[in-house]
């Protein structure tokens, strides 16, 4: 079974719990040809691979299974994220790579398609989301910018207030997960939003899990525009379906014979479960704990779990 509040799908026998039970793997595994893995939670905690996960994948790759990493951490581009997989020996291309800063730079670039010069894109946010917009074509600033790594002085409020502060062609403030937040960022970010720009986010997950606890995510590095400028952005990466549109538009598969792989329950799983996907696998390895899915009444359900992906080896 697997199931978002009001919309159940499939057998309601709970789900299948998969580790340890060979013939149950290798059944669940032959359901799909296309496997949509999350990366934070499933793959590693920050820079530390979980156990086998190279023999894993290599393994799915041995049965001609397509594999698509689909994370919403936006700190990294596909490019970087190529280069991470290696040095962790795990085989991936940056073409099987799809980032929410790749998927903000695309919705930017070829559905928004804002005219220049007034389509400057102010980042709240780290390299990833700048190396993507590049790529697109997209201007932008603020990101990485040292000139912002600093203190607010008392004569920014007023050049932010007269203007001379701001880039009259930013017409997009777009957040991410920052690891550099502060008050002049966000100052600059609400001057914008109040001159009428569009307020986009990569992602807005809660927590970022990372060296085997929980950091601030994306969501909590942007909560502050929110809170002062009182609008919510549309979010680019999982459980927004614009997403998979974009996944599904540049890898081309079946809906129903893939399988969504993830760790977090309000991410992953309802991204799986709301893109109509053939079947959904929580790993337990990250962010959402079996109890939030197991039992009645409960909101988002995956059809499987495992406690590490590992346990596919069987
Ligand atoms: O705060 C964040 O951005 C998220 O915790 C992080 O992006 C999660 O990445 P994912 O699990 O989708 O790979
Ligand atoms: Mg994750």
């Amino acid at each position: 079974m697997q199931a978002v509040a009001g919309l159940v799908i499939g057998a309601s026998s709970g789900p299948q719990y998969l580790t340890g039970d060979k013939t149950a793997i290798d059944a669940f595994i032959a359901k799909f040809d296309v496997f949509l893995f999350d990366c934070d939670g499933v793959l590693w905690s920050g820079d530390h691979p979980f156990p086998l996960i190279p023999e894993t994948i290599a393994h799915l790759r041995a049965l001609s299974k397509r594999l698509i990493f689909v994370t919403n951490n936006s700190t990294k581009s596909r490019a970087d994220y190529a280069k991470k997989f290696h040095a962790l020996g795990i085989p991936c291309s940056e073409e099987e790579v799809f980032g929410s800063s790749y998927s903000a730079a695309v919705y930017i670039a070829r559905i928004m398609r804002l005219e220049p010069p007034k389509n400057r894109v102010y980042v709240l946010g780290e390299s990833g989301v700048e190396q993507e917009l590049a790529a697109e074509g997209v201007p932008f600033c603020g990101g990485t910018d040292p000139l912002l790594r600093r203190e607010m002085l008392p004569e920014d409020f007023k050049r932010i207030a007269d203007g001379s502060l701001l880039d009259d062609d930013v017409a997009i403030v777009l957040t991410g997960l920052d690891y550099h937040p502060s008050y002049l960022k966000y100052a600059l970010g609400m001057a914008y939003l109040r001159r009428g720009a569009h307020f986009l986010a990569t992602n807005t997950d809660s927590t970022l899990p990372s060296a085997g606890t929980l950091f601030p995510g994306a969501g909590a590095t942007s909560a502050p525009l929110v809170t002062a400028s009182g609008k919510q952005p549309l979010a680019l990466g999982k459980p927004g379906q614009a997403m998979m549109e974009a996944i599904e538009g540049k890898f081309a598969f079946e809906r129903g014979r893939a399988c969504m792989v993830g760790d977090r329950l309000d991410t992953d799983i309802r991204f799986g479960i709301e893109g109509g996907l053939g079947g959904t696998l929580c790993v337990l390895t990250g962010v959402s704990k079996k109890e939030e899915f197991l039992g009645k009444g409960k909101a988002v359900v995956p059809s499987a779990y495992v406690d590490s992906l590992g346990d596919l080896l069987g």
